[in-house]
Formats: structure tokens, C-alpha cells, sequence
């Protein structure tokens, strides 16, 4: 093609030369370069025109045409020749991207479909690539603690895993955990908060409830047969596992009351009533169940028949009419368990159909044969789910009067646990009525106490999961703190014990440890702020809700002016005391920020 452009162009500009008349080869319209489909086509003008075809000059007196330098000639195809191949590759390169891209996004749609969390699975499998995995084992040493606070983790459940939730609990060690939590810049760039714990020991998804019993309620059956309090609670957020932990396993609907907190203590209690140093006392076993509702107390014995709670001028509290079923075997015991269990009170919540409202307490307690003098007391309680406050926006007052006092109860409970481990220290019992039935184990040298917080392992419960965390964290921290100050003790610091019982040593960086307490210190303070705030919010609700009741009662007959008025003073009392305690909790949040 091209020489044929060059031989016409050079026949035109001789054929100018040669023949001056010729209209059509004066100017440069003597042919057009067009491209087509990505090539140089030339068209003669002329052509296009339908004018006659001029001749190629064929002079017989014209020599050769001048020659054209083959440089120039490659210049001109090359230059062209490029651009084509520049755009022509160009135009590749940007389908190949399109396509590639399209591909990217098949695919991550296609995984989205599978798993919406992969990104984040991928960040948490990489991280757990990077962990050495030591979890507790059957054979580690049991340490006695007068305050045990542990974690146990349970699998996913069907449900979680027919959400396709993600497993976002790691379990390293036998006492350390950390949440991967899920998080989100504003750029919408997806990233991981890991967030470290450290308790008495951690019991990931594989534990039995047989390991769960040996490291926590096995090692304090003990306390009673030597004059001593013990209790443990199951703690965490509805259906994370603590009636699985303490009642037993389920076998679908069935549960084995045998494999249960409550009754492998029950059964390590007639083991040791046969031990030579025990048999010789003549002990005498029973047996009581009750649950806490709100502020009433039911008995679960008993058809729940409603109890009275009455404390005497020395602060002795009991719970007036409670069944206490002597057993004399530990079947009679699997049979109250059985009983009270099935008595126990549910409600709803959006989380658990079957959820616990209530806090459930069964006790066994050794006494002399003979005598009312009680010698020795186990409470094992499976507290009500802690999540109350996210239920709270949307349920209706009944609901909202219920986590309000699970909030109050549990807050209040971990105040007495504080007040054990702190010898000496005031117990705020009257905060809740669990803590005032629970009074006598928290007072005593020989008393102790075994917390078991169980968290669900899924993303959607990853916000419940790290409260209950702190929760359990806000108790042991102050252990910690409290063993660290008893100076010239011959008990060992707790987190030294733990040390030295580990293989690895540790170099201690006390600006690095006391940095580390502060901020645990601070978020535990941080989620109690917002545990009181919460509460202040619920209560303004209830109490507009009682006060218009009050004010609208006025109307009524006979109405009595000193019983309204004193009612009407009674609310204003509670709701000033609630928010005082809010104004506690803001003020030691702003001085542990402002003195950090
Ligand atoms: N460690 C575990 N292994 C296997 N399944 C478990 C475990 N823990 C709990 N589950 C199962 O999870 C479900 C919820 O457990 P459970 O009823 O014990 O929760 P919960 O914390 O007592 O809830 P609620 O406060 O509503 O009573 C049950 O079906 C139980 O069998």
C-alpha cells in the first residue's frame, strides 16, 4: 500500500510539473490518508470525485523519479505505525484490566455469598498463624486462690454457624484470650482490634464441663468441710453457656444434671463425707434452689412460692420459709436440681428465646447432725443474662424494670466480690437482693469464691463478649492490686505465682506493668461509666412512667395525702441515689483520665 502512496504522490508532483492545466493536482486535496479498522488507508481524492484517472506520467524523456531516502520513508510508516500500535494496545491493556477487575469482583462476590466476613477470617487466621497455641490441659496445676476468676469460651452454636458468623475468640494459653474485634474506618477500610485478657485460667471451645469443674468449684468443696463460704457464679451474657456450665449439658432437650457444675459438687460433697477426717463429724447434707426475680424471691422447691427476705439487728439475713431438702444420697440430689431447674423462670429477649431473666441459686449446706448451726455452705448461682441494656430501647416497662435490677444486682455483686478480696473493707450487701442473700460468703477468712464468665465465641456477639470481659477483668485486676500490696506477706502475688508456675521467665518492666493496670483500670471504668449511664437513662423512664402513675392516682377517692406524699418521696430517693451513683462513676472516670 504504501509504495502505491508514494508512486502517486510522486506522479502528481511530476505530473504538476509537466502539465500546469491539470486543476485536479494543484493542491494538496489530491488525496486523503483515512484510517480504517486501525490501518492507514489512502483514498485518492480524485477517485472519490469520479473524475477521469489521470495517466501516471509517462514521459519518455523523464528519468527515474528521484529517489525517496528508505529513512524517511520508515520515519513516516513508523510514526504513524506507532500511534496505531500505542492506541491499538492501549485499548488492550484497558479491556485486560476491565476483565481482570470484573473478574476480582465475581469472585469476592462470590466468596461474599459464601462467607460476608472472609476478609475479616483471612486478618484473623493470619494472626492466629502467628500464636503458639498452649491451652490448659487436663494435668496443669490447680492454684488456690480465694478468688478465682476464669473465662470459658463455648463453640459456635448451629445457629451462628447458619449465619455464617465468624469465630473471633482466640484461646492461646491456659490464662490468656483474645478477642479479634471487627472494626471499620471511615474509608470504609476493614481492620482487626485485638484486645488481650488475662484471668486464672481461659478454657477455650473444646473443654469439658468435667475440666471447666476441676480448675474452678472442684478445688473449694473443700472450704465447707473446713468451716468455710464458697461460692461460684456463672456469669455472661444469655446463651453463652452458663446453664449448660452449671446445670449440665444438654442432650437436645434433656440435660445431664450428672455433668453439671451443681452436681459434680454435689457429688464430690458425698466423696468427701466418707473421707476418715470428714466421716467422724457427722455431717448432715441439704439441699435448697431458689431464684431471684427482680427484687422477689421464689423458691423453686416449692412450687416457686414467694419468699420474704429479713435481715436481724446483727445483719443476718435470711430467707424466711426456704425449703431445705435434707439428702442423704447424691441422686436426691440430681432429682432437686431436676426440679428447680424446670421450675425456673424464662422470659424473652431478642436474643434467647429461652433466656434467663432471673438469677438462679442452689445451695448445699453441711451442719452437725442435730444442730441448726450451719458449718459449711456452697451457692453456686447461674446469673441472668448480663446483656440487658441492649434489649432495653425497644422492650416495654416490665422488661425495662427487669434489667434494671439484673444491672444493679450484678454491679452490686461484684462490689462484694472487691470487698473479699480486700480484707477488711465495707461489703455493700444491701445493694442487690442476690448479694444480700449471698451475704455470709463474702465475709470470712475461709471464704471463697470461683467466678466462671462464659462468652459466645460469633462477631454479632463481639460487643456482649468483651463487657462481659471487663466485668471479669474490673474483679481480678483488684485481686491483683490487692495481693501486690500485702507486703511482707508469705502469699505470693497472684500474677508472680502464675509466673513462676509457667516456664517461661519473664522480665518484668514495672513502668510497662503499672502502664498496662492503667489502662485496664481506665476501661473498666470507662464501661462502668456507661453501665451507670444506662442505668440513669432506664430509670428516668421508669420513673416518668411511676410518677405519672402517682400524680394521676391523686385523683382518685380517698385519696391519702401522707401515703402519696411519702411514695412520691420514696421515688425521688431512688432515682436521687441512682444518679448519684452515676455522678461516682463519671467523677472516677474524668480523675483517672485527668490523673493518667
Ligand atoms: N461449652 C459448650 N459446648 C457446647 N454447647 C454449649 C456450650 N455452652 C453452651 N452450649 C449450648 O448453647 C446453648 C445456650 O446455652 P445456655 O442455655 O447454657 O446459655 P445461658 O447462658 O444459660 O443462657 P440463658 O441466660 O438464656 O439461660 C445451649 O443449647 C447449650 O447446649
Amino acid at each position: 500500500m504504501f509504495p502505491y502512496l508514494i508512486d502517486e504522490r510522486e506522479s502528481k508532483r511530476l505530473s504538476r510539473n509537466t502539465s500546469p492545466k491539470r486543476s485536479l493536482a494543484n493542491d494538496d486535496r489530491a488525496g486523503d490518508t483515512i484510517s480504517r479498522f486501525g490501518q492507514n488507508v489512502y483514498t485518492p481524492r480524485y477517485q472519490n470525485s469520479r473524475s477521469p484517472v489521470p495517466s501516471p506520467p509517462k514521459s519518455p524523456t523523464s528519468k527515474k523519479p528521484p529517489k525517496i531516502k528508505r529513512e524517511s520513508m520508515f520515519d513516516y510508516k513508523s510514526e504513524a505505525a506507532r500511534k496505531v500500535e500505542l492506541i491499538a494496545r492501549g485499548r488492550e491493556e484497558r479491556r485486560q484490566k476491565q476483565a481482570d477487575e470484573r473478574a476480582i469482583r465475581d469472585q469476592m462476590s462470590h466468596m461474599e455469598q459464601n462467607n460476608p466476613h472472609w476478609e475479616f477470617e483471612q486478618m484473623i487466621n493470619e494472626y492466629k498463624s502467628t500464636l503458639d497455641f498452649r491451652p490448659l490441659r487436663e494435668n496443669d496445676a490447680v492454684i488456690e486462690n480465694q478468688i478465682t476468676v476464669c473465662v470459658r469460651k463455648r463453640p459456635l452454636n448451629e445457629k451462628e454457624i447458619s449465619r455464617r458468623e465468624l469465630d473471633v475468640v482466640s484461646v492461646p494459653t491456659k490464662n490468656q484470650l483474645v478477642v479479634h474485634e471487627p472494626k471499620q474506618k471511615v474509608d470504609l477500610t476493614k481492620y482487626l482490634e485485638n484486645q488481650h485478657f488475662r484471668f486464672d485460667y481461659v478454657f477455650d471451645e473444646s473443654c469439658t464441663n468435667d475440666l471447666v469443674y476441676k480448675f474452678t468449684a472442684r478445688p473449694l468443696v473443700k472450704t465447707i468441710f473446713e468451716g468455710g463460704m464458697a461460692t461460684c457464679f456463672a456469669y455472661g451474657q444469655t446463651g453463652s453457656g452458663k446453664t449448660h456450665t452449671m446445670g449440665g449439658e444438654f442432650r437436645g432437650k434433656q440435660q445431664n444434671f450428672k455433668n453439671g457444675i451443681y452436681g459434680l459438687v454435689a457429688q464430690d460433697v458425698f466423696r468427701y463425707l466418707t473421707h476418715p477426717k470428714y466421716a467422724k463429724m457427722n455431717y448432715s447434707v441439704s439441699a435448697s434452689f431458689f431464684e431471684i426475680y427482680g427484687k422477689l424471691v421464689f423458691d423453686l422447691l416449692a412450687k416457686k412460692q414467694r419468699l420474704r427476705v429479713l435481715e436481724d439487728g446483727k445483719q443476718q439475713v435470711q430467707v424466711v420459709g426456704l425449703t431445705e431438702k435434707v439428702v442423704n444420697k447424691v441422686d436426691h440430689v440430681f432429682e432437686l436440681i431436676q426440679k428447680g431447674s424446670l421450675e425456673r423462670t424464662s422470659g424473652q429477649t431478642s436474643a434467647n428465646s429461652n433466656s434467663s431473666r432471673s438469677h438462679a441459686v442452689f445451695q448445699i449446706i453441711l451442719r452437725r447432725s442435730g444442730s441448726r448451726q450451719i458449718e459449711g455452705k456452697f451457692s453456686l448461682i447461674d446469673l441472668a443474662g448480663n446483656e440487658r441494656g441492649a434489649d432495653n430501647s425497644k422492650s416495654n416497662r416490665q422488661t425495662r424494670i427487669e434489667g434494671a435490677d439484673i444491672n444493679k444486682s450484678l454491679l452490686a455483686l461484684k462490689e462484694c466480690i472487691r470487698a473479699l478480696g480486700r480484707k477488711g473493707a465495707h461489703l455493700p450487701f444491701r445493694g442487690s437482693k442476690l448479694t444480700q442473700v449471698l451475704r455470709d460468703s463474702f465475709i470470712g477468712e475461709k471464704s471463697r469464691t470461683c467466678m466462671i464468665a462464659l462468652i459466645s465465641p460469633g462477631n454479632y456477639s463481639v460487643d456482649h463478649s468483651l463487657n462481659t470481659l471487663r466485668y471479669a477483668d474490673r474483679v481480678k485486676e483488684l485481686i491483683a492490686n490487692d495481693s501486690l500490696e500485702m507486703e511482707g506477706s508469705d502469699e505470693m502475688p497472684m500474677a508472680l505465682q502464675e509466673d513462676d508456675n509457667s516456664e517461661e521467665t519473664y522480665d518484668v518492666d514495672e513502668e510497662m506493668l503499672k502502664a498496662e493496670e492503667k489502662r485496664l483500670q481506665i476501661s473498666s471504668l470507662e464501661w462502668e461509666l456507661r453501665e451507670s449511664q444506662r442505668h440513669v437513662i432506664q430509670s428516668c423512664v421508669n420513673f416518668h412512667d411511676m410518677a405519672c402513675d402517682l400524680y394521676n392516682s391523686s385523683d382518685s377517692n380517698g385519696f391519702d395525702r401522707l401515703h402519696y406524699a411519702k411514695k412520691w418521696r420514696n421515688l425521688l430517693n431512688e432515682i436521687v441515689d441512682i444518679q448519684k451513683g452515676a455522678l461516682i462513676k463519671a467523677s472516677e472516670f474524668v480523675n483517672a483520665i485527668e490523673g493518667s
